[in-house]
């Protein structure tokens, strides 16, 4: 198998050894010529009616086809208009998809799935003038993205530009999106295939319409696709979705629950960040269902150092301690981790294409938003140490200085479990944040999993309620230095993303999860307190 070639090798052979027979069941089950006719009957009577209408994905290196010269027209009219930038509001599987793809082929998509008023300040001082901004939501009621769409609408109007003619929208046909964009008269409204789920939906508009309309070549990516098609619908033990699927249920039958993913030199950029949606919003449901853990390459702790409870998957090829490893181009390997993610959820007995828990966090994010007072910010900490205000669930120490705090929650894990940093901040001006997984991770030996609120609340945010209830939650919120408000809506960005933060942690710990949040009061300050501290209560 070459760099480019599309296809998985179990590197470690016992792990293939332990595949063995659940790729025969597969076979035998003739699964992958049956998700490809888009057969709903392979998850059982429970997950039919939904699977009836969620498999449309399989074909879209056929369906989607007409797009291509849909966005490309108009791509020529906006360019001939001096309009350039492209800005993509979007969370989950509606932004995941057109940035990897995007990122991979070097053209600048500016992608907004935050409620950090200060990142979104910076997307909205880039040139209004050359700015058009796609808004997609299949739901079409996703609250993040209609207040970027609220924000960036007045932003255009304020700055005398017709602000319907720079709209454009992605969403499901008959969504309230598709009828404002009607009502509002804006730029055009692609209407996506409703049969196919967010996290499946990187081949339809919602992956093509904002890449495309930066630059990418989405007809080079249908074509990866297309040419790896007809191998995945086959019923053969060389099947590459077949070996990936088997391989990942066997682990976790083995009690490896975790899939470390790092990138190889695939040539792929940031692929772990979508393949995390895929695997954890599929399959961590019902307490049980496979933990992503996207880490920085194959040197990082988490992968070198993985332990029985993880598998290290290398995207590319076969390096380090990496025991599957999945080569092929980008479009080819969206389709695979499809196939491969449907099939292991047969193996494992749940339904790939729901997603139950993901909503308690979005309701309890909305009974904040109507108790202003609950967010104005100043809850009482139970320690505060320089720039860092300590807040703690039922049970977790609080006690001392922060890196007290931090020893005795590192200290609280059980065996097995797993850290999930959570940074509610800006992903740009505090990204430096994310070297906490690392650090983290490296000073416990535990699997450390890193995530910007509220982007993971729609990826793995399903898994932490949903799926293994083993982990340990450690929330970073900070102070707004300048808020925005959303137009027409009674409560502002600050609140919404300090209220998302709340929410979802108020629902982990309901589920009886340790949930220890920081807040910083000085986010430079804080974070580098919070940096110190982790080195030291990990010595
Ligand atoms: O495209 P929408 O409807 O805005 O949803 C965005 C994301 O939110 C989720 O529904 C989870 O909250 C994902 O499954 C989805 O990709």
């Amino acid at each position: 198998m070459t760099g480019d070639e599309t296809g998985v090798e179990l590197v470690d052979a016992e792990l293939a050894g332990k595949a063995a027979p659940l790729v025969e069941r597969l076979v035998a089950d003739q699964a992958a010529s049956k998700l490809a006719a888009q057969d709903a009957t392979l998850w059982g009577p429970d997950a039919e009616s939904e699977a009836s209408i969620r498999l449309s994905w399989t074909s879209l290196h056929k369906s989607s086809r007409p797009l291509i010269g849909e966005i490309e027209a108009l791509r020529t009219e906006l360019q001939s208009e001096g309009v350039d930038r492209v800005v993509l509001a979007g969370m989950g599987g509606s932004s995941l998809a057109p940035e990897v793809i995007a990122a991979t082929e070097g053209v600048a998509l500016t992608v907004l799935d935050t409620t950090d008023a200060g990142q979104v300040a910076d997307a909205l001082a880039g040139d209004l003038e050359r700015t058009v901004i796609v808004v997609s939501s299949k739901s079409g009621g996703t609250v993040e993205t209609d207040s970027h769409r609220r924000i960036f609408a007045k932003a255009f109007t304020d700055a005398g530009i017709d602000a319907a003619r720079r709209i454009v929208v992605v969403t499901d046909p008959g969504s309230p999106f598709s009828e404002l964009s009607e009502k509002e008269g804006y730029r055009k409204t692609f209407l996506a295939d409703p049969h196919v789920g967010g996290r499946y939906s990187a081949l339809t508009a919602f992956g093509l319409v904002p890449a495309g309309l930066a630059g990418a070549d989405i007809a080079r990516l249908l074509d990866q696709a297309a040419a790896v098609a007809a191998v995945l619908g086959t019923d053969s033990a060389d099947n590459p979705a077949i070996k990936l699927a088997a391989a990942w249920a066997a682990a976790h039958e083995g009690g490896a629950e975790k899939v470390v993913l790092a990138d190889t030199g695939s040539g792929i950029k940031g692929f772990p960040d979508w393949a995390e949606q895929l695997i954890a919003e599929s399959t961590g449901k019902l307490g049980t269902g496979l933990l992503p853990v996207a880490v920085e390459g194959p040197e990082a702790p988490g992968f070198a150092d993985a332990k029985s409870d993880a598998t290290p998957v290398a995207v590319g090829h076969p390096e380090g301690a990496a025991k599957i490893s999945v080569t092929g181009p980008l479009g080819a390997q969206f389709l695979l981790w499809e196939f491969a993610t449907a099939l292991a959820g047969r193996l494992i007995g749940i339904n790939p294409f729901d997603q139950p828990d993901v909503e308690a966090a979005k309701k309890a994010a909305r009974a904040l938003l109507d108790e202003p007072e609950k967010l104005s910010g100043k809850e009482t900490p139970a320690t505060v140490d320089g720039a860092v205000e300590v807040f703690g669930s039922e049970g977790v120490a609080t006690d001392g200085k922060l890196v007290d705090v931090l020893r005795a929650f590192f200290g609280s894990v059980a065996d097995g479990g797993y850290f999930a940093v959570q940074a509610y901040l800006d992903r740009l001006d505090d990204a430096s944040t994310s070297l906490l997984r690392g650090e983290i991770a490296k000073r416990t030996g535990v699997q450390t999993t890193f995530g910007w609120g509220p982007r993971f609340l729609h990826s793995t945010g399903q898994y932490h309620k949903g799926g293994h209830q083993n982990g340990s939650f450690l929330q970073i919120t900070g102070a707004v230095a300048e808020d925005l408000a959303v137009p027409d809506r009674p409560y502002t960005l600050g609140q919404l993303q300090h209220a998302q933060a709340l929410g979802d942690g108020q629902v982990l710990a309901e589920h009886g999860r340790p949930v220890l949040r920081l807040h910083l009061t000085d986010r430079a300050a804080g974070l580098a307190e919070l940096v110190r501290a982790v080195q030291e209560a990990g010595e």
